[in-house]
C-alpha cells in the first residue's frame, strides 16, 4: 500500500463511506478537521443561546408553550395563563385588594380559590402587617408580594385586620383605592369553631362555657373574650367606614362559600373587575372532606382540598349556651344585616 493510502485509511479510521469520496487525503483529513471545528462553533454558540434564557424561546424547547409544564411553585400563575409569567418578569406591587377577614370565616377558602385567577397573584402566609409588622415599613410590606404583570392585582389575606382598631387608617394611607374583602360567617358558629382551633393547640383552655359567660347565673356574655368580640360585625365594621366607602367592601358569606362557591367566587371576581373565569366547573363536593375541593389546585393539574385545620369537627356545645349567645348577637347582627343591606340568615332559626 502506497504511504498516502495508508495514511487515509488511518484518518477514516476505517469508515470508508465518510472517507470514499474524490478528495486527496491531505485535503479530506483538512475538511474533517474544519467539520469538527465548525460543529464545535455551532454548540458553542447554542450553549450561550441558552445560557442568556433565550433558548426556551425556541420552538420544542422544554416548559416552551406546554401549559402544563411547571413555571412556579403553589404561589405561581394559574396554569390558564397561557402567557405564563417567568420567574423574573413583573413587578412586586402592594396589594390592590385584601382579605381583612373574619377569623375563622372562610379567608383561606376564598384566596386558594381566588388564585386560580390567571389575573390574581396573591402572597401565601399571612403577612400581618397592619396590625403586627406596621413598623417594618411599606418596602417590606412590597417585597413580600409576588410579581404581577400588568393587569394582574396582587392580593393577601389576614383576618385579623377586620378587628384592629388602626388598621383601616393604615390600609387607607396605602392606598385609598384599596377593595376590601370581608368573609363573614354565623358569629356563634365563629366562636366554636375559634375555640375548636385553640383547644386543638392547648387542650388545657378552661370550658367553652366558662369562657362564655360572666355570670353562668344571670346569662351575662363575657365580651372581654376577643373570641365573642370578633363576631360583633357591626361595631367592628363602623371603624372601617370611617376610612372606607361602603362601595369599597365586600361582605362575602362564608356559609355560602360552602354550599355554593362558584356563586360567592362570581360575586367576588365582578367586585374586582375580572372576567368571571372562576365557576362551577372549577369545584368538586369532596365527600370524605365534606366540604367543596379544586378540580385543579393553582399551578397544578390535580384536586385540591384545604388541610387538616380547616373543616374540623366542632364538640357538641350545650344547647342552652348555643341559644343564649344567638340571643346575644341577634342585635348585632340585625344592625350589621341593615349596614350592609344584606340579610346573611343567621338569625332564622326555630325560637
Ligand atoms: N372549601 C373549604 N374547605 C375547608 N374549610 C372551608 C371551606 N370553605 C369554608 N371553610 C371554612 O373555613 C373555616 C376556616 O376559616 P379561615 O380560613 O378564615 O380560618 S383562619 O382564620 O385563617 O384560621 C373552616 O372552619 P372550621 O370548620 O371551624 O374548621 C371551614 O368551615
Amino acid at each position: 500500500m502506497p504511504w498516502q493510502a495508508s495514511m487515509a485509511s488511518a484518518a477514516c479510521g476505517g469508515l470508508a463511506w465518510h472517507c470514499g469520496g474524490p478528495w486527496e487525503p491531505g485535503s479530506r483529513s483538512i475538511l474533517r478537521k474544519l467539520v469538527l471545528l465548525l460543529g464545535s462553533l455551532l454548540m458553542s454558540l447554542y450553549v450561550f443561546y441558552c445560557l442568556a434564557g433565550r433558548c426556551e424561546e425556541l420552538p420544542g424547547a422544554p416548559g416552551a408553550q406546554d401549559p402544563g409544564y411547571p413555571q412556579e411553585g403553589p404561589q405561581g400563575p394559574a396554569e390558564a395563563d397561557s402567557t405564563l409569567t417567568p420567574l423574573e418578569e413583573g413587578s412586586k406591587k402592594l396589594p390592590q385588594a385584601i382579605i381583612i377577614g373574619v377569623k375563622k370565616g372562610g379567608t383561606r377558602a376564598l384566596l386558594e380559590f381566588l388564585r386560580v385567577h390567571p389575573d390574581i397573584r396573591a402572597v401565601g402566609a399571612e403577612p400581618h402587617f397592619f396590625d403586627r409588622n406596621y413598623d417594618k415599613g411599606l418596602d417590606w410590606y412590597r417585597e413580600l408580594m409576588p410579581r404581577t404583570l400588568e393587569g394582574q392585582i396582587t392580593m393577601e389575606k389576614t383576618p385579623s385586620y377586620f378587628v384592629t382598631k388602626d388598621a383601616p387608617a393604615r390600609i387607607s394611607a396605602m392606598s385609598r383605592d384599596a377593595k376590601l374583602i370581608v368573609v363573614v360567617r354565623d358569629p356563634v358558629t365563629r366562636v366554636i369553631s375559634d375555640y375548636t382551633q385553640t383547644l386543638s393547640k392547648r387542650p388545657d383552655i378552661p370550658t367553652f362555657e366558662s369562657l362564655t359567660f360572666k355570670n353562668r347565673t344571670t346569662g351575662l356574655i363575657d365580651t372581654s373574650w376577643s373570641a365573642i368580640q370578633i363576631g360583633i360585625y357591626a361595631k367592628h365594621l363602623e371603624n372601617w367606614l370611617l376610612d372606607f366607602p361602603m362601595g369599597q367592601m365586600l361582605f362575602v358569606s362564608g356559609e355560602r362559600l360552602i354550599t355554593n362557591p362558584a356563586g360567592e367566587l362570581g360575586r367576588v371576581q365582578d367586585f374586582l373587575g375580572l372576567k368571571r373565569i372562576i365557576t362551577d366547573k372549577h369545584f368538586y363536593f369532596n365527600k370524605t372532606k365534606g366540604f367543596p375541593c379544586l378540580k385543579k389546585a393553582e399551578g397544578s393539574s390535580k384536586p385540591h382540598c384545604l388541610g387538616k385545620t380547616k373543616g374540623r369537627t366542632h364538640p357538641n356545645m350545650n344547647s342552652e349556651v348555643v341559644q343564649r349567645l344567638r340571643e346575644f348577637y341577634r342585635p348585632f347582627n340585625m344592625k350589621f344585616y341593615q349596614m350592609t343591606g344584606h340579610d346573611f340568615g343567621w338569625d332564622n332559626y326555630e325560637k
